[in-house]
C-alpha cells in the first residue's frame, strides 16, 4: 500500500484526514511541529482506527 506524508496531520483537518487514510489502509507519516495541536490528537486517531502511524515532530521551513 502507498505511503502518504500528511503535513499538519495533528491539527483539526489533518487528524480527520489521517483517520480516513488509515481506514483506507494507507501507511501515513505525519509531519507537524505541534504549534497549534498536540500529540493527543494522534493518539486518538490511532485509537479510533486501531492502526498506527509514524509521527515526526518537525518543521520544513
Ligand atoms: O508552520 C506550521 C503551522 C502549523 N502546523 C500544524 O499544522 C496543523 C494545522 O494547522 P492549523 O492552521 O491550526 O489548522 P487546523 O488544525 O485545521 O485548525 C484550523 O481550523 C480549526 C477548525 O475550524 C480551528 O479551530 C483552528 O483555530 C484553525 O487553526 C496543526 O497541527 C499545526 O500544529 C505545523 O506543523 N507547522
Amino acid at each position: 500500500m502507498s505511503k502518504i506524508l500528511v503535513t499538519g496531520g495533528a491539527g483539526y483537518i489533518g487528524s480527520h484526514t489521517c483517520v480516513e487514510l488509515l481506514n483506507d489502509n494507507y501507511d501515513i507519516v505525519v509531519l507537524d511541529n505541534l504549534s497549534n495541536s498536540s500529540e493527543e490528537s494522534l493518539r486518538r486517531v490511532q485509537e479510533i482506527t486501531g492502526k498506527s502511524l509514524t509521527f515526526v515532530n518537525g518543521d520544513i521551513s
